[in-house]
């Protein structure tokens, strides 16, 4: 039996919880910054907002204390990218060198322009970080519907560890060393999802979807390359494998958000209404870190400026099919 903490009670923090609970051999516990979140979930059964429909059982412990952390096997992040150095700053003090280190967030910190294992890694120095990442809406994973990740390490052991103790007959966990390109590829995804969204807000066609999410992961492709990853990781489950599953579904907070977008809702009103929609905050991270390393990236900076400078959507797209015609680089 392991001990896991989760930290983050919100939709994927809480059906992580809700999958380790039913391998039927863990201690689980999650934590919350906000009591608040714990008592609604304990007095509904379920996460009304976020998990609605899906039962939270008592057998799962709760709690706002972030000394939970003390003496736990598997500490895993649940938590949205822009405060994911807080959470981290406040488990410091409770981490051991034992414990396996887990994060799942899908993002790039703003300014400093780093993988969120980077982020915890500088708040909690560890030999044992594992990136658990891939196609898996939280409304799925927590109704055991059949989903495949990749826990990515620099510590096969470390990841051989996750892939055990939460692989089961609904989660296939595949290893892959290529930390940096799986964390590249699942917070970027969230990018072109927007775009696919605003298409669809647009109402233009499935040709021109297909075209930003086969342009796009070639787009992300070319600065995770630049970035020291594995150009072949993007077209795993980490790369096009969440692509697809992001920009394909209406479970996806990315592509409800660009719908919103596309139907003329402006971006800060559309990330209010929707909640948790990281693409918007990941999209000014990686359009600053394409300039810092001299990589095109036309996909991400329309984007930026539809987000943060007030561009038109349909200016923004005349502008991707305007650009010079060329080879198809693949
Ligand atoms: N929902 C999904 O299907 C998946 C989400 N992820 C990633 O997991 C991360 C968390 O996403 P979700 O659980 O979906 O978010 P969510 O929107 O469902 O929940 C957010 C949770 O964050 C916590 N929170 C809010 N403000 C906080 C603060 N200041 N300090 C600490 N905690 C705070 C709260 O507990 C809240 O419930 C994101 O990076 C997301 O991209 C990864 C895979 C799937
Ligand atoms: O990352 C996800 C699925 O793998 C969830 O996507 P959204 O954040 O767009 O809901």
């Amino acid at each position: 039996m392991a001990k896991i903490v989760i930290l983050g009670s919100g939709g994927f923090g809480l059906s992580l919880a809700i999958m380790a609970e039913h391998c039927g051999k863990h201690d689980v516990t999650v934590w919350s910054k906000f009591q608040s979140e714990i008592d609604d979930i304990r007095s509904h059964g379920e996460h009304v907002q976020k998990l609605p429909g899906v039962p939270v059982s008592e057998s799962i412990a709760m709690t706002s204390d972030i000394s939970c952390v003390k003496g736990c096997d598997m500490l895993v992040f649940g938590i949205p990218s822009s405060f994911v150095r807080d959470v981290a700053k406040l488990a410091a003090p409770y981490v051991d060198d034992h414990m396996v280190i887990v994060n799942t967030g899908k993002g790039l910190e703003e300014g400093s322009l780093k993988t969120l294992s980077e982020v915890i890694r500088e708040e909690i120095p560890t030999q044992k970080m594992v990136v658990l990442s891939g196609p898996s809406h939280a409304e799925e994973v927590a109704r055991c519907v059949p989903t495949t990740v990749v826990a990515a390490s620099e510590n096969h052991d470390a990841a051989e560890y996750v892939q055990r103790e939460f692989g089961n007959n609904f989660m296939r966990i595949y290893l892959n060393d290529d930390v940096k390109g799986c964390e590249i590829g699942g917070a970027l995804k969230n990018i072109i999802a927007l775009c696919v969204g605003i298409c669809d807000g647009l109402g233009y066609g499935d040709n021109t979807k297909a075209a930003l999410m086969t342009r796009g992961i070639h787009e992300i492709a070319r600065l995770g390359k630049a970035c020291g990853a594995d150009p072949i990781t993007f077209s795993g489950l980490t790369g096009i494998g969440d692509l697809i599953v992001t920009c394909t579904s209406m479970h996806s907070r990315n592509r409800r958000a660009g719908i919103l977008i596309g139907q003329g809702v402006s971006p800060e009103e559309a990330v209010e209404r929707v909640g948790t929609v990281e693409g918007y905050f990941c999209c000014k991270a990686a359009y600053d870190l394409s300039r810092r390393l001299g990589v095109e990236m036309p996909i991400t900076e329309q984007l930026n400026h539809v987000l943060f400078n007030g561009g038109d959507v349909r200016l923004a797209l005349g502008a991707l099919m305007n650009r010079p015609q060329n080879y198809e680089e693949i």
